[in-house]
């Protein structure tokens, strides 16, 4: 790729680097970039266990870095940056991540490990763009360098000598390439400025295809670019699978460019059916369950396996792959990374469950989107024959595998949300929690993973509550209990922190009041609700979506912040405060006064 001049595309903006690191900030200055230091206060304490490669931690680190400084800024130092900046530099060998030592002896492990052996270095970095109309929105941009480094072998007394000299101290895997640590390499491979902590050259590279290059250019590298607009991480990829697959259809981005930015989202719109019946019927049939497991087989061997026929195999299995959901490799299929993440029923992350619901029930409904809104109301009665009165009692848990279906869905939901919202908020000082309409458990353990000494009741259905150790996690957490009860008639367990997460949403004002006027009565001065909901303010396309699917699904509706913030003000709850979370569900708390 040509470099074109980027820097200077930077001047007249606020540019903030999210870094304590004195490394980075000389790397940047030297480059003639003006910009402020705002370190972040983000803990580095992700669990490493739950990304698949050490640079997805250092992006996820880097992104969580520069989210925290572009979210605190306007509030507590008034004003908006344009550009956040964050990184974080990792060292991994022999399978490990090395940060920063925290004492000699463990400089002294990482040194030894590292003595005589090639090791990778790798820095994420997360550009966050910030664009602020009525409310702020953050545009994230990740991406990651890798350097390869060889240590000569090192004695006992040069490792102490170096670790004495006080330098591994504040770096990863306890060495600085740029001075003394530089004794100690045989080779490096790859950018040396990533090892010392920040990949400049791929950085500039990154602002070259944000300002200078057109989004939907046909050029390879601009396809890493990947843009969050108030989206979750997976929305941020199906973007770029949805487009690569527009680029696919039309034989080249050429054809692309002449039909026009408008005919891409025609053409979205028009063939949605068809791409939404070929994910769910693949999804259905166990395709991505089967290729997990058994990854490399070929149509005829699928079909055999999802008893089907070939030719209808043939067809299905080709549409997953235009759709970036499956790769093949001379007629031998297997699960894409997309796929791997969300589509299998037991990745951490599955979406399977929601995928079904959305198959089951929200597309019957959504059939019937014309009567929905020429009437005002839910269309369960024209799509399953029935009326719901109580929208759960009356379809969800009145039949078994519906149940267990609809259950799966929320339990989608709430993993992938779950953390975002338990992070939200400092909730160090709420020491018990009620999560009502809580169902598998999936917020309450995120909530007593993040909160050392929180412990979590689930208040739900019985029929809810008899199923839930279905769900329950591998190693359970004995902070977390399962009471069963209707919040609207049963009397509420005690706790100082009320979770509602996508509850208030199923239900018209008149009962969301019935609720709210219960939770008030159960908190004393300083209790809080945490509200885990899409909120409408900025309607991206999801949350205008989701308004729909309200409409077409449950009594209630989606509402915005200031909605919100007026039901919990007539049950005596203010100093309400939002944080959006980038992820399907934005977190809202509001404390009793
Ligand atoms: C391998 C290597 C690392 N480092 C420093 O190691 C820190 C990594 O830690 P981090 O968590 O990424 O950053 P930090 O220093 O804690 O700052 P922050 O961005 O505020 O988290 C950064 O400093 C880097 O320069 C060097 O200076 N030289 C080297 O050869």
């Amino acid at each position: 790729m040509v470099l074109n001049p980027v820097i200077s595309k930077l001047s007249g903006k606020l540019v903030v680097l999210a870094s304590a690191s004195p490394r980075r900030l000389e790397i940047l200055r030297n480059a003639g970039l003006r910009f402020e230091v705002v370190p972040s206060w983000f803990k580095e304490t992700l669990d490493k266990r739950l990304f698949k490669s050490p640079q997805e931690y250092a992006v996820e680190t880097a992104k969580q870095k520069a989210l925290e400084v572009a979210r605190r800024m306007p509030f507590k130092h008034l004003k908006t940056p344009d550009i956040v900046i964050g990184a974080d530099t990792i060292v991994t060998v022999d399978g490990l991540i090395l940060e920063k030592p925290v004492d000699k002896d463990d400089a002294y492990r990482m040194l030894s490990r590292l003595s005589g052996k090639e090791h990778s270095v790798f820095t994420g970095v997360a550009i966050v763009l910030c664009h602020e109309k009525e409310k702020i929105d953050y545009q994230l941009i990740d991406f990651y360098e890798e350097t390869k480094v060889k240590f000569a072998d090192l004695s006992e007394d040069m490792l102490w000598e170096y670790i004495n000299s006080g330098e591994p101290m504040d770096k990863a895997g306890g060495y600085g390439i740029q001075a003394l640590g530089g004794m100690l390499v045989e080779f490096v491979h790859g950018d040396f400025l990533n090892v010392v902590g920040f990949p400049l050259n791929h950085f500039c590279k990154q602002l070259d295809l944000i300002y200078n290059r057109c989004p939907f250019s046909s050029d390879e590298e601009s396809a890493s670019v990947e843009l969050h607009h108030n989206t979750s991480e997976m929305l941020k990829q199906e973007f770029g699978v949805l487009r690569s697959w527009l680029k696919k259809y039309f034989r080249g981005y050429s054809t692309v460019k002449t039909l026009g930015y408008i005919s891409h989202f025609v053409f979205v719109f028009i063939t949605f059916p068809t791409l939404l019946q070929a994910l769910f019927t693949a999804s259905k049939m166990g395709v991505f369950d089967l290729l997990q497991r058994k990854p490399g087989l070929d149509a005829a061997q699928v079909a055999q396996e999802i008893k089907a026929a070939v030719k209808g195999t043939e067809g299905l299995l080709g549409a997953c792959v235009s759709l970036g959901l499956l790769q093949s490799k001379e007629k031998f299929y297997k699960n894409t990374d997309l796929a791997t993440r969300y589509l299998w029923s037991d990745s951490p992350f599955s979406l399977h469950g929601y995928i079904q619901h959305c198959n089951e029930t929200l597309w019957p409904l959504f059939s019937h989107l014309e009567s929905a809104v020429r009437e005002g109301t839910n269309q369960h009665e024209r799509a399953f024959g029935k009326k719901a009165n109580d929208l759960f009692q009356d379809t969800y848990y009145n039949n078994q595998s519906v149940k267990l279906r609809f259950m799966n869905a929320m339990h989608s939901i709430a993993k992938v949300t779950g953390k975002a919202v338990a992070t939200a908020f400092d909730l160090s000082s709420y020491k018990t929690a009620c999560d009502l309409g809580g169902c598998t458990g999936a917020i309450a353990y995120e909530l007593t993973k993040a909160h050392p000494e929180m412990s979590v009741t689930v208040f739900d259905l019985p029929e809810v509550v008899e199923m839930s150790e279905h769900f329950h996690p591998s190693h359970t957490d004995n902070r977390v209990s399962f009471v069963a009860g209707d919040f609207f008639k049963d009397e509420l367990p005690k706790a100082d922190l009320y979770i509602l997460a996508r509850i208030l949403h199923d239900w018209p004002d008149e009962k969301v009041h019935i609720l709210l006027k219960k939770i008030g009565d159960a908190c004393t001065p300083g209790c809080a609700v945490l509200l885990a909901e899409t909120m409408l303010d900025g309607q991206t396309a999801y949350s205008a979506l989701q308004g729909l699917n309200m409409l077409a699904q449950t009594e209630g509706m989606e509402r915005t912040e200031s909605q919100y913030a007026d039901l919990l003000s007539k049950h005596g709850f203010g100093d309400t405060r939002v944080v959006r979370t980038m992820n399907f569900l934005d977190a809202f708390l509001a404390v009793k006064m």
